[in-house]
């Protein structure tokens, strides 16, 4: 059911993993912090229970009790000796129960899941930005994400300086948010990079625009995913 493999670059451990058919569909929006994830997330889910579909919102790393609870110790910079290995296992950890808890069941049941961040951050973030092998998070990541299958993901491309800025006295950065503009920098090109990687799945979203204009590029994409004219892809 996927599109052309990359065989010849994939690690040894992450082969072998076949999706499986649902009948749901999966949207995943990415992009850096503050790009506007939350905010698309609800315009996209009001404009789609309009049309009649089914929608469930959640998000990554949470969206279950266990998720949240390794949520908190990812996020708490006190924890500012967490080394990059466990950040990306906790990363996992958490994908693995939201996807076993919520996305299967969710996808089986016809449901459209909108997810804030998923798969994609862990290689972004972990990858690109603390400088962790790409083949062993895919490798990891296969695993927690257990044949998922197909699913289209939205990335809200902006400069991280603005991102960080329009979160800027929310709340109290996160230890991620904390990390220095460099690392961001690495962030979002790991993203730009994937999106060029695999075209089929990750839409590119100019997010500094205003947010109804936003919302337009986006409705384009979802629609043509929900409709069968875009297939999505398979995480590789
Ligand atoms: N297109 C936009 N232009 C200007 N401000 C925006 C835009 N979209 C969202 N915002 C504002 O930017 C802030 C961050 O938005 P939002 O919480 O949706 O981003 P996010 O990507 O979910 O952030 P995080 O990664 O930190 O969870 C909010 O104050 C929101 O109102
Ligand atoms: C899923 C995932 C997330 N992150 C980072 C990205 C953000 O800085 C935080 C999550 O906070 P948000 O307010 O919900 O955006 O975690 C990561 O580094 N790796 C991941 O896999």
């Amino acid at each position: 059911m996927f599109g052309p493999g990359r065989a010849g670059v994939r690690s040894k451990l992450s082969q072998g993993v076949e999706g499986v058919e649902h009948p749901g569909k999966l949207i995943t929006f990415e992009g850096p912090d503050g790009a506007g994830k939350t905010t698309q997330i609800q315009m996209t889910a009001r404009v789609l229970e309009e049309s009649g579909y089914s929608v469930v919102k959640t998000r990554e790393p949470g969206g279950t009790r266990l998720s949240e609870a390794i949520r908190q110790l990812l996020l708490d910079p006190c924890y500012n000796e967490m080394s990059a290995v466990t950040e990306a296992l906790l990363y996992a950890a958490a994908r693995a129960q939201i996807v076993g808890e919520v996305l299967l069941p969710a996808l089986r049941e016809r449901k459209v899941v909108l997810c804030d961040r998923f798969v994609d951050s862990s290689l972004a973030y972990q990858g690109y930005g603390r400088g962790l092998p790409l083949e062993m998070l895919r490798a990891v990541n296969d695993f927690a994400l257990n044949k998922l299958g197909r699913f289209c993901t939205i990335l809200l491309d902006l400069p991280p300086e603005e991102g960080l800025e329009r979160s800027a006295g929310e709340m109290e950065r996160d230890r991620l948010e904390q990390e220095n503009l460099s690392f961001h920098r690495r962030v979002r090109d790991g993203y730009l990079s994937m999106a060029r990687e695999f075209p089929g799945r990750i839409k590119v979203v100019d997010a500094s625009a205003d947010p109804r204009l936003v919302q337009e590029q986006i409705q384009e994409y979802v629609m043509a995913y929900l409709t069968g004219r875009d297939q999505g892809g398979a995480f590789e």
